[in-house]
């Protein structure tokens, strides 16, 4: 399999910029996190990978390829989303038989587990489920077209408590079984924070970070105490935001703490979670409070 590489990529709608010169790369067999807040470019960025629309700048290449064979590129890209794009009357089996021709080797027989697994007959016409069950039949298809680079556009709209976790076990199930790269884009950050090995988060029109979570939540530490005090511990580092209560005060830093930092006694360190942290990050957080 062969690693993508997205090299300057912009996007314009007339005089709107939604990308700006965006580059990354999607190594083979990895769980990526797409994150970004309402209007950032997500999806986007998603149709541009994958040929759906084009960019006003830069190339999507994978490594071996380069952008000449586009069909063959596209042919390893698989696109789940919101938008429907089968006609009216399409039932999931044709779904599946479509996904077979285009891309050949479709799992039926795990597809027809998993819609059974969600309660979906095979012979119903997509547009007759619900919002959540039309979802849960997209993702069937996600989960066993043979494709390389799978990305999934929200891939838990309207889905219940019940389904979502359905879903996160069975896209583990398929990974560990196959491993290909998915790419997540959601909101759901809390549920995907242990599923997710690397989070790409947008905005500004920019890729604000691009790195493995662990290495990101090595970073994202709370410091809790007396103001005054933990306003000295954290003076120079990057604090993303700071709540208080009374006299006690939790300072959200991003940032590495050395070693000669001591640490007052009535000062606690720990840690806290990616959801935290991205809310920080596109908050527009500041350098220093
Ligand atoms: N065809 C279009 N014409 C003009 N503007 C568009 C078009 N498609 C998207 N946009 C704009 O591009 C911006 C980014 O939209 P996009 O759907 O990529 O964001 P997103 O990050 O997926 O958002 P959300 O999380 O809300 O789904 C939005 O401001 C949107 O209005």
């Amino acid at each position: 399999m062969e690693q993508l590489t997205i090299s300057h990529v912009s996007k314009k709608y007339g005089r709107q910029v939604i990308l700006e010169d965006l580059n990354c790369q999607l190594a083979p067999g990895k769980i990526y996190g797409l994150l970004g807040r309402n209007g950032a470019g997500k999806s986007t960025l998603l149709n541009i990978i994958t040929g759906r629309i084009f960019p006003t700048n830069g190339t999507v290449a994978l490594d071996k390829l380069g952008t000449n064979d586009q069909d063959r590129v596209l042919g390893q890209f698989y696109l789940m989303s919101e938008s429907n794009l089968y006609p009216k009357r399409t039932t999931i089996q044709r779904m599946f038989d479509l996904a077979d021709g285009s891309y050949g080797h479709f799992d039926y027989q795990n597809a027809n587990r998993l819609l059974k697994a969600f309660g979906i007959d095979a012979k119903i016409q997509l547009s007759k489920l619900s919002t959540g069950l039309q979802t849960a039949a997209k993702l069937v298809v996600a989960l066993n077209v043979n494709a390389n680079y799978v990305f999934l556009d929200e891939p838990t709209l309207g889905l219940d408590a019940n389904h979502r976790e359905l879903f996160y076990k069975e896209l583990v199930k398929s990974y560990q079984e196959k491993p290909r790269t998915f790419v997540l884009s959601t909101h759901l950050i809390d549920e995907i924070q242990q599923l997710v090995e690397h989070v790409l988060i947008l905005a500004d029109h920019h890729l604000i970070e691009d790195a493995d979570v662990e290495t990101l939540l090595d970073r994202a530490y709370t410091v809790t105490g007396p103001a005054n005090l933990v306003d000295q511990y954290v003076a120079g580092l990057r604090v993303l935001s700071a709540d208080q209560l009374g006299t006690v005060k939790t300072a959200y830093v991003f940032d590495q703490l050395d070693d000669q930092r001591v640490i007052p006694d009535q000062v606690k360190v720990g840690h806290y979670d990616l959801q935290k942290l991205f809310i920080g990050l596109t908050n527009g957080g500041s350098e220093n409070e």
